[in-house]
């Protein structure tokens, strides 16, 4: 397995692998100039390094994974943490992380690049789009739609059926109870939508943003 990513998150998926029984053959980063990673060397990535080896974008920015996936050219794995559990009807795309003890039930779909991180609950039937964080201990009841791009803050509820659209940011230990648009920023119990972005750069500065707040989870140097 190769990984692309040498910060935070990346340390957290080379447990999640190691715990799941898989060698880790490199780990690139677009600045590994001096750096490891959980004891492994980084370096730029290679293309033509161990070609048939699938890759995982451990970066939690969920706008740098976007544009990462479209530059390389290894093929890309899902990983699932041995603590986690996964109803057998539960569909994946690939590029996927399933982290530590996290519950993932019936009918659920996700798509492509999500992180599922520490110990959240998705309940029966969601749908998640690409590139979607589910951040550590968050809480999707049953039949709720997360948008592409969009991040759900640690510890965050949200209530059956709900729709949250795409490049959304819900706070920290947010309580959702009703749709959330596109591009919004939303915080609160109940969830209150604090800002209303647009795509593009100023979606790119609200990802940065998150990082910051949350954990600074990528070192791209982007
Ligand atoms: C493994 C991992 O760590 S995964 C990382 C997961 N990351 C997260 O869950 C973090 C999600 N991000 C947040 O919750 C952020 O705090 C945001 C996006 C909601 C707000 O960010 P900012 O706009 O930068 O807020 P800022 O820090 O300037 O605070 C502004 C005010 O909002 C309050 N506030 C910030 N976050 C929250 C929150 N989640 N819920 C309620 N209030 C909040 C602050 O206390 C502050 O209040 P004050 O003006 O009364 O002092």
């Amino acid at each position: 397995m190769l990984i692309y990513g040498a910060g935070g998150h990346a340390k957290i998926i080379i447990s999640l692998l190691r715990d799941a029984g898989f060698e880790i053959h490199a780990i690139f980063d677009d600045d590994p100039v001096g750096k490891t990673c959980a004891g492994f060397s980084v370096s730029n990535y290679d293309p033509g390094l161990q070609s048939a080896q699938p890759l995982i974008l451990a970066i939690g920015n969920n706008m740098i994974r976007k544009k990462l996936a479209a530059e390389v050219s290894h093929g890309f794995a899902n990983a699932f943490h041995p603590s986690s559990l996964i109803a057998p009807d539960v569909q994946f795309g690939y590029g996927n992380a399933v982290l530590h003890r996290t519950v993932i039930q019936t009918d659920t779909i996700i798509r492509n690049h999500c992180i599922v991180n520490t110990g959240a609950l998705i309940e029966h039937e969601c749908r998640i789009s690409d590139f979607v964080h589910i951040g550590p201990g968050a809480v999707l009841c049953g039949n709720v739609t997360i948008g592409e791009c969009t991040s759900i803050g640690a510890g965050s509820v949200v209530v059956p059926n709900v729709i949250i659209g795409k490049n959304c940011l819900i706070g920290a230990g947010s309580v959702v109870t009703r749709n959330i648009p596109d591009g919004a920023i939303a915080r609160g119990n109940p969830a209150r939508i604090i800002k209303q972005t647009h795509y593009g750069k100023e979606n790119m500065a609200v990802s940065a943003t998150y990082g910051r707040d949350g954990n600074e989870l990528h070192s791209t140097g982007i």
